[in-house]
């Protein structure tokens, strides 16, 4: 890019209302550079922009664009706001800040070609898993620093570092995007300026008292605390509460927290801007070099907490039978769900994985024994008792009422139900695979087809690698099971896969697995470990989930069309009469889930720890006598029996 253009207004079009959604075309030519792309996927919007995937047609590369209609840019400052955010980003280049690659516009808007950053945000990692584990933590704070090290060293300050503004590419490295406050400094002066994000400001900033480089570094204080406490350290009920905490320098950090980590917030948090500690001086910090830091994490750490433990052969399940096993009841690690203990030599070899492990253990404790189901029924139940304003379906569909960043990372994509005999084996959508017995115990492989969990009924967790020969005798049973569900999925259902490549940090994974199912005469109804809930409609084929942390419903329809909505958002815009019928479909389904989970508790040996991962039997029944062995289901191929029935009953 060699010059920024001169925006011009737009002038024959009379112009749209504020924050009227842009139009954008099919396809989108950059005449400078005769490129064209093609609109892909909607990304998501922001106070000024509208992303999408853009496909260049020459290339077939896909980056991210960010569409700003004209109309928003009809005032001189909006377009010197604008402009002054690209001139600071495009000469920017750094592994940790999103790439602008072009600046261009046509008659209609402005579009700005980025890095795509295709699993999101900081915040939706923050939403999906509220404190995540010190490893963590340590690296996602330390690509940050880089990347503020590198902008202050080029004289930059950013001011609107926050979750949100922390992007995250397929690999799961952190970018740092959105320019639009950005400045640059000269010499010794200080900004004057009120800007920032209130969770976020700095006290200088609020107290006008001019800032510079030490705001980023307040920022990047809360957002260390936020990753690693879950919340925002001056949060409050108030914008003016929150303010004064600021002021105040009130927050407190949790007993929990270990030393290193402490002590470099509170240093970040210094109220004093002169006593904070530079980029450099962070990026040096004993905290990241004081227990274990991943070199890449895991997809699967945007929804669940990872694992850090080393293998572990004993498996406390003596008989791995299908059916009627009853094991002996070992107490996990953490008194609810044990991950797996360490081997000795993993322990004395590496004593910082040991105390990440212990602490992943702890976080898997935190969360609530029903994986949220409650929850997911009060957001649904509070929902249908509003008075929701109709919407016509064509008008939902539209980009500005979806919030697509809400979309769960794994669903189900395949299904096989083999309880008659052994169990339910499924796909993710990642292409992993799993088996829920019907003893109660589950099995996963990882989509590589090397990482395999294996969860007892006690919900004692083992990890193992498919090579490393390490496999114990009392499992070969089920992982034949495993390997048979797998490829009876592969061959039956789309095309045939042995599994992509593996890669680095995949062995932290620890991948959502089937916990409580069941079907009825209408639909096939899941529910993951990580809280949400699929219903996949026999009738029409849709497929539904509902995430209680995200608090959002994506339908899929059969031409893989996905809609993404907030609950909240269904309520403001409207929702329409179909969408309607299945979310009260699903709060019946949600209560039955519930209601089967809490008896399996009592009726088993009575002891409310007993595993809640059993599906119904009564629903076995809904199709007995005329199905095979096996129903299946997925994207393409759906049991004739279980097919006709109407959900609008
Ligand atoms: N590089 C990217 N890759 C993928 N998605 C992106 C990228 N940049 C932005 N997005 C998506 O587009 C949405 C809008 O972008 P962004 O928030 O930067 O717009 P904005 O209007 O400038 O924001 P703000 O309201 O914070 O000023 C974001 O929420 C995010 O989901």
């Amino acid at each position: 890019m060699n010059r920024i253009p001169n925006i011009k207004p737009v002038s024959k079009a009379p112009p749209r209302k504020e924050k009227a959604p842009p139009e954008v075309p099919a396809l989108i030519t950059d005449k400078e550079r005769n490129t064209i792309y093609e609109k892909g996927r909607f990304l998501g919007k922001g106070g000024f922009a509208h992303c999408y995937e853009l496909k260049n047609r020459s290339t077939g590369e896909i980056v991210a664009g960010k569409v700003v209609p004209k109309s928003m840019l009809v005032k001189q400052y909006q377009r010197d706001k604008m402009t002054q955010e690209v001139q600071i980003h495009r000469e920017l280049s750094h592994p940790n800040i999103v790439k602008l690659f072009n600046f261009f516009e046509d008659p209609l808007n402005v579009y700005i070609t980025l890095e795509l950053c295709a699993r999101r945000s900081l915040m939706e990692l923050h939403k999906r898993r509220r404190a995540v584990t010190e490893p963590e933590a340590r690296y996602f704070t330390h690509q940050v620093v880089e990347g503020v090290l590198y902008l202050h060293d080029l004289r930059i300050i950013h001011r609107d570092m926050k979750l949100g503004n922390l992007f995250l590419n397929d690999d799961l490295v952190v970018k740092i995007g959105d320019f639009g406050l950005a400045t640059t400094v000269d010499g010794d002066e200080r900004k004057k300026t009120l800007c920032g994000t209130p969770n976020y400001i700095a006290p200088e900033v609020l107290n006008k008292m001019g800032h510079s480089f030490e705001v980023d570094i307040w920022a990047v204080g809360c957002i260390l605390y936020i990753l690693l406490f879950g919340q925002p350290p001056f949060e409050s009920k108030s914008l003016e509460e929150t303010y004064s905490r600021i002021r105040h320098n009130n927050y407190t950090i949790p007993s929990n927290a270990t030393p290193p980590a402490a002590a470099l917030i509170r240093r970040m948090l210094d109220p004093e801007p002169t006593r904070r500690p530079t980029a450099k001086q962070v990026h040096r910090d004993i905290f990241f070099k004081s227990g274990f830091m991943p070199t890449r994490l895991p997809v699967s750490c945007l929804t669940m907490v990872p694992k850090f433990g080393g293998r572990d052969t004993s498996i406390m399940e003596e008989n791995v039978a299908p059916r009627g096993v009853d094991a002996h009841a070992q107490r996990p690690l953490n008194g609810r769900t044990g991950l797996a203990p360490l081997p000795q030599h993993i322990i004395s070899t590496n004593a910082e994985r040991e105390k990440a492990q212990q602490q992943a253990a702890e976080a898997t404790f935190r969360e609530p024994e029903d994986a949220y189901l409650s929850q997911l029924f009060h957001q649904v139940a509070i929902l249908l008792e509003k008075r929701i304003p109709g919407l016509d379906e064509a008008e939902a569909a539209l980009d500005d009422y979806q919030s697509p960043e809400c979309l769960p990372v794994f669903w189900i994509s395949k299904w096989v139900d083999y309880s008659d005999k052994y169990g339910i084996g499924y796909q993710l959508c990642d292409n992993s695979v799993g088996v829920l017995f019907n003893d109660n115990s589950r099995i996963m492989l990882d989509q590589a087809g090397n990482e395999l969990t294996y969860i007892e009924k006690s919900n004692k967790e083992h990890y193992f690698s498919m090579n490393s020969g390490e496999m114990p005798a009392a499992l070969t049973k089920k992982v034949t099971l495993l390997k048979y569900f797998r490829s009876y999925m592969n061959d039956h259902l789309l095309k045939a896969g042995e599994g992509s490549e593996q890669r680095v940090g995949d062995d932290l994974a620890r991948l959502p697995t089937l916990r409580v199912w069941f079907r009825t005469k209408s639909a096939i109804v899941l529910h993951l470990s990580n809280g949400t809930v699929q219903i996949n409609f026999f009738n029409d084929h849709v497929k539904m989930m509902m995430c209680p942390l995200m608090q959002a419903v994506t339908f899929i329809d059969q031409n893989k069309r996905m809609l993404t909505y907030k609950f909240s958002n269904l309520h403001r815009n409207g929702c329409p009469e179909k969408f309607l019928h299945r979310l009260k479909y699903a709060k019946t389904m949600i209560e039955r889930l519930m209601s089967d989970a809490s008896n399996a508790a009592t009726s088993s040996h009575g002891s409310s720890r007993q595993p809640e991962h059993r599906h119904m039997p009564s629903t076995r029944s809904a199709s007995a006598g005329s199905r095979a062995p096996m129903q299946v289901g997925g994207a393409q191929h759906l049991p004739q029996s279980a097919s006709g029935s109407n959900i609008r009953r």
